[in-house]
């Protein structure tokens, strides 16, 4: 915990008890307040995460007005402070009553010093929790609206959406499977001067070639057995809209040619038609496969690439878009939780952990998934570690120890290497190795040493 995060206020006019109090709290940062009017300066100048309060204060030590009255100034400055307040013996309404004005939570007079710690403790751990969760509200603000992530990489990519989605270049989203591909599209799209036409997707892996051409180009009445009726195809569907070509690494050879006339005359014809149909669409394309090794291995044409790579965003593996996973995870959780009605407030601290150090090789989709589920089945405001049964969404590969090793070796020099820059004997020192074994480590798991290594 930082040195702000331990600050307590404590607002008591009895000097003994307060003196009490000092040497119960002596391991925290106490500043000590005898009035409402002191209490409201040093919250102005120490910014305390938690304030214990006395409801009796001056002048109405006797009664609970300046009591309340502080609560509620308190709350007003800082609406984020934990204030725990101190009732009078068996006074339970004013206690209810102190809950109601926005304090978080009270102990009644004579003072069980345990249990307050124990309350006081409990204050401060959900203070910073909150402070976490704001601030990472905040990260991901910085980016495009439904996208979350506050890495400098998509960061990076969302900037180029912005820039680039105004104009009518056709895009090509680069990135693994779950990175988000689609997401980015329909980002472009909406912030086109095409959002209000439509947004057609079309998945050229997901449909056989024979029917990839009638689906693309429509096809006239007649043209062949089963054409009962004149049908578009999803390019004029598309028309004054935007049109994904996802998984465009699969699209056919056969009718890559077609396609390639379609971007350089923009007019499509359907199969058994004799008609050239304008159509005005913007293209958004996107694949996991490397273009450059298919165009080589003579499965993708060149000219074709040339046409649907006008500008290029690589969305990179959720594995290295560092702290993306955490912010991602809470923001699916609150929409899970929220989607099924539960209670549930957040991760443990092991959960997390075990998140982050997680390969996530289905990316964003797979991690998605895994809290969704984790949500359904919590049992606590919380979700723990075994409720995001690693083992079973990553379909077993878990088991695997040689690659569970590998992976968390892999992470663990990653980690090293971030934290202690290009200081090589330093990350030997961090993992517990000599440096020719790092040396060795590096090369095996094939990680770049720093360019200003020692
Ligand atoms: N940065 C992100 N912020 C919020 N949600 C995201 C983000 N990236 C991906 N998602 C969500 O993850 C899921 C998968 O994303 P999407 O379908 O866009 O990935 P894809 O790269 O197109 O996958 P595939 O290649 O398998 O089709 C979707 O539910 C999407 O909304």
């Amino acid at each position: 915990m930082s040195e702000w995060q331990r600050r307590l206020l404590i607002v008591e006019d009895d000097v003994g008890l307060q003196r009490q109090l000092r040497w119960s709290f002596e391991d925290y940062d106490v500043v000590m307040a005898g009035d409402r009017a002191a209490a409201l300066s040093l919250l102005r100048s120490h910014e305390p995460a938690v304030v214990l309060q006395d409801l009796g204060l001056p002048p109405d030590a006797a009664g609970t007005t300046e009591g309340f009255a502080t609560i509620t100034d308190i709350l007003q400055q800082a609406p984020h402070t934990k204030i725990i307040v101190v009732t009078g013996n068996g006074d339970r309404d004013n206690a209810v009553k102190s809950i109601g004005c926005g304090a978080y939570d009270f102990c009644s007079k004579p003072l069980d010093l345990d249990v307050l710690r124990l309350i006081v403790d409990r204050a401060f751990r959900v203070y910073e929790l909150e402070a976490e969760n704001r601030q990472l509200k905040s990260q991901s603000a910085a980016t495009l609206d439904g996208i979350i992530g506050s890495s400098e990489v998509m960061r990076a990519a969302c900037r180029l959406v912005e820039k680039v989605s105004p104009s009518n270049a056709t895009v090509l989203l680069l990135g693994e499977t779950g990175t988000g591909k689609e997401l980015f599209a329909r980002a472009v799209h909406r912030l086109s001067k095409r959002r209000d036409g439509p947004f057609v997707a079309i998945n050229c892996a997901a449909i056989p070639e024979p029917l990839l051409e009638a689906e693309l180009f429509g096809y006239e009445k007649g043209a062949y057995t089963g054409a009962h009726k004149q049908t578009k195809g999803k390019i004029e569907l598309a028309a004054d809209g935007s049109l994904l070509l996802d998984e465009i690494g699969d699209m056919p050879v056969a009718l890559q040619a077609k396609l390639l006339r379609f971007f350089q005359q923009r007019v499509v014809e359907r199969i058994g038609g004799r008609e050239l149909i304008p159509v005005d669409v913007r293209v958004i394309c996107a694949t996991h496969q490397d273009l450059h090794a298919l165009i080589r291995a003579g499965r993708f044409r060149e000219d074709l690439f040339y046409r649907v790579s006008e500008v290029s965003i690589l969305l990179p593996p959720l594995r290295d878009r560092v702290g993306d996973v955490a912010l991602l995870a809470r923001y699916f959780l609150e929409q899970a939780a929220s989607r099924h009605g539960r209670n549930i407030h957040g991760f443990t601290p092991k959960a997390l952990k075990a998140i982050e150090a997680y390969p996530w090789r289905g990316n964003v989709r797979e991690l998605e998934n895994a809290v969704n589920s984790a949500v359904i089945m919590a049992e606590g405001k919380q979700i723990g570690v075994e409720e995001l049964h690693f083992g079973a969404i990553s379909g077993g590969d878990a088991l695997n120890l040689h690659e569970v090793r590998a992976v968390a070796e892999k992470r663990a020099i990653e980690r090293a290497l971030s934290q202690a820059g290009g200081n090589l004997t330093r990350v030997a020192d961090l993992l517990g190795v000599s440096r020719p074994t790092l040396y060795d480590l590096l090369d095996k798991y094939d990680l770049k040493k720093p360019a200003h290594a020692d």
